[in-house]
């Protein structure tokens, strides 16, 4: 982490096993562990931090330790965004700075379901009306990065409602549908997308898109993603 990150870090918000219940493939009474850390709004000067808070931006580091809640892989809790005032929801972009992940997105009508296997140096974009929610699939620790508008606060209802979302990973089994859905479409499983189309470089640390007005002006305006091919 420290490798990546060289100033100090805020405290993490930290989401453990009692917060993670409504959404777990098996919940249970295990031990109030801590399952994941987030550390939220970050800059590397204050010219940086201007800039983002001028532009209703945020970069977060997320940490998510290996291993399994009765066989389920580690993963966050899972949410989906508002529209912006644009009618469009609002999208993010991620990037595995180390690990690897699964990036199960799954459209609000539910008519797209589909697991994005990213690895080191992947760009991922969470296209506007996609739920998300991030799985560890290894053995190692997994540390990635997100840049996304600060002008919302993230929708947890249908995840916990639901159980979870459309699809539980497991270790031994992989893939099993949540039952609480009744009949969905079949996971599509996928590598990253190219973004260059954006103007997002393949492999590039995503921070380096900061002071970038044009190319991160989607965040907050998604109708701008209109015109591009950016199904996962
Ligand atoms: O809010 P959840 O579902 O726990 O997911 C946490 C993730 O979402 C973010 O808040 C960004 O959307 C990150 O800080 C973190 O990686």
């Amino acid at each position: 982490m420290n490798k990546f990150w060289e100033g100090c870090l805020p405290a993490p918000a930290i989401r453990t096993i009692n917060d993670m219940q409504p959404v777990l493939a098996v919940p249970g009474a295990y031990p109030n562990n801590n399952l994941y850390f987030m550390y939220r709004d970050l800059s590397k000067s204050d010219s940086d931090k201007k800039w983002l808070s001028a532009h209703l931006l945020r970069f977060d580091l997320t940490r998510i330790p290996p291993g399994t809640i009765s066989g389920e892989f580690a993963k966050t809790k899972g949410h989906y965004h508002p529209e912006a005032p644009d009618g469009r929801g609002y999208p993010e972009l991620y990037q595995v700075i180390h690990g690897s992940a699964h990036y199960l997105l799954q459209k609000e009508d539910l008519s797209d379901i589909v697991a994005i296997e990213a690895g080191e140096g992947d760009v991922v974009l969470i296209p506007p009306g996609y739920g998300h929610v991030t799985i560890n699939p290894s053995s190692e620790e997994l540390l990635m990065s997100n840049i996304v508008s600060d002008a919302f606060s993230s929708i947890y209802g249908h995840y916990e409602e639901k159980q979870g979302a459309t699809y539980y990973e497991f270790e031994k089994e992989g893939w099993r549908a949540n039952p609480s859905y009744g009949d969905i479409n079949k996971i599509r499983v996928v590598k990253p997308k190219d973004l260059n189309c954006i103007g997002i470089p393949a492999k590039t640390s995503i921070y380096d898109l900061v002071g970038d007005d044009e190319k991160l002006a989607f965040l907050n305006k998604p109708s701008l993603l209109d015109d591009f091919d950016i199904t996962p």
